[in-house]
Order: C-alpha cells, then structure tokens, then sequence
C-alpha cells in the first residue's frame, strides 16, 4: 500500500532523511517511531506530497507521488499533528467544505458525510460547532473528514497529542476497529509507546535512518528488553544496532 524507496531529504544542509526504506503491505496498524528530530514529519510530509521529494521514490497504492500526485492522494486519507478544524464552523459544515475540495457533488458529499458520522459515532453532534466538541470528538471529526473519499490509507501524524488517557485509548481502539473491519491499512506515529501493540508492524526513525523494521514484539527479543519502552531505548541510544525484519 506504501512504498517508500531510498528516500532522502535535506533542508538546506541538514540531512533529514538518509536513504529511507519503507514497506506497507495492504491493511493492519502500522507504527512510525521515532525520537524528537528522527524525520517522522518529513517522512510524512513526503508520502503526502506536501513536500517535493528529492531522491528516491514514493508509490502510494502503486501510485508514485512526485509523477501521479492527485492518483496517489485518492488512496490517501491524513490526519496532521496539528488540527486543522474551523472551529466556527458545525461539525457537518466542516465535513461539507472538504467533500467540496475534494471535488465531490452536493448530493454524493452528503452521502458521505452521513456515512462518516455515523461511523464515527457523531451524528447527534453534526449540527454543532466545532468549538463544543472535546478533544476526542475533535479528532474522530478529523478522521471523518480523512475519510471521506474512502481512503484505503490512512496516515496519522501525533493524532492522539493532547488527549487525556481514557480519549487517547478510545482513539486507538477506534482506530484499530476501521482496520479490522474496512480492511485499511493505518500509519501510525506517536512518542507514546503504551499506543503500540505487540504484533503491530513497527518502523523506527532515527536521526534519518530506518534503526528498526519489524514486529513490535520482535525488537524486545533482538534487544533482550521486557517492554517496548526498554527496546525503542537501547536502539535510538546505541549506535550501529538495528533490527530489520520487515513487514510480518
Ligand atoms: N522546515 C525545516 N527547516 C529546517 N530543518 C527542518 C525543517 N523541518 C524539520 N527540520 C529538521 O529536520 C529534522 C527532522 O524533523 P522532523 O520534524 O521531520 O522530525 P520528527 O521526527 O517529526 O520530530 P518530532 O517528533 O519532534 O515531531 C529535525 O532535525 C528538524 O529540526
């Protein structure tokens, strides 16, 4: 579903992507980690063409990104860092303008946003502004409006950044179950590693290089860690190790 080929990307002299491999097979929970300044951002800013790539390849659904940017984005559904709701706005109107952006009729937008609600369980709040919902409803409106166009990948950046705990567990069962039961396949990224599972598919990113591809459970057994926590540790401080198992 993602393909990301010996990708590079320097601001100005600083390296920040060396020769980045990435492979997401179809469907399932993905996690991108990484500490503070690894390239997650940038990574993601690649895969979703808000940056132009300057070596390697990104294929999105087979789609390469720098050729066939508007192809790739059809398949593509992201939910940034920072959220970019209008808070002036009622739920169903913020929903409205981007089917509108996605150049989605009138009648078909709203259609889609009667489905999106529903499944995000917030049809009771679609008249409401923005500006009442709670964090948690905040960010399921964000992954409504990802969701939209029916993305077969969804990307999210930090989503659960701000959220108090019961909300950030609530986000990540939520998201895991539109894994189980639409069959998308989630990027994941986060510094809060009680979000990951032991059979997620983990890519860890540091200081621009891939350290770790694997099962999440695998990386405790390579580094002879109990937790994950203890793993992501010893491989963003101990230079040289890594971990490379791919996809399972
Ligand atoms: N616009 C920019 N100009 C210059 N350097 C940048 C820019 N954006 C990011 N960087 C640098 O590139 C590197 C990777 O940054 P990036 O934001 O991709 O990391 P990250 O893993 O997302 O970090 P965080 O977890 O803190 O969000 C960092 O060293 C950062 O300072």
């Amino acid at each position: 579903m993602l393909e990301v080929a010996a990708v590079s990307h320097c601001y100005g002299a600083h390296t920040a992507l060396e020769r980045v491999d990435v492979s997401l097979a179809r469907g399932g929970f993905h996690a991108l980690l990484g500490p503070n300044g690894a390239g997650k951002s940038t990574l993601i800013a690649l895969v979703t063409g808000l940056l132009r790539g300057q070596d390697g390849e990104i294929r999105v659904a087979d789609h390469p990104v720098s050729r066939r940017a508007r192809a790739a984005r059809r398949h593509l559904g992201v939910v940034f860092q920072q959220p970019t709701l209008d808070l002036d706005l009622s739920v169903r109107q913020n929903l409205l303008y981007h089917a509108s952006l996605h150049g989605l009729g009138r009648r078909q937008a709203r259609e889609c946003c009667d489905r999106e609600l529903a499944r995000q369980h917030l049809e009771a709040r679609a008249d409401d502004k923005v500006r009442l919902l709670n964090g948690g409803h905040r960010r399921r409106l964000e992954i409504a409006r990802a969701l939209l166009h029916e993305p077969a990948l969804l990307i999210l950046d930090e989503a659960s950044v701000g959220l108090d705990t019961a909300s950030r567990q609530a986000l990540n069962e939520h998201v895991r179950t539109l894994c189980r039961e639409r069959g998308m396949t989630v990027l994941w990224t986060t510094h809060l590693l009680d979000e990951i599972a032991p059979a997620d598919h983990v890519v860890v990113l540091c200081a621009g290089r891939v350290i770790a591809d694997s099962q999440a459970q695998a990386l405790c057994s390579h580094t002879g860690t109990q937790t994950l926590q203890d793993a992501f540790h010893r491989l963003t401080t101990t230079s040289g190790d890594t971990v490379m198992e791919g996809a399972s």
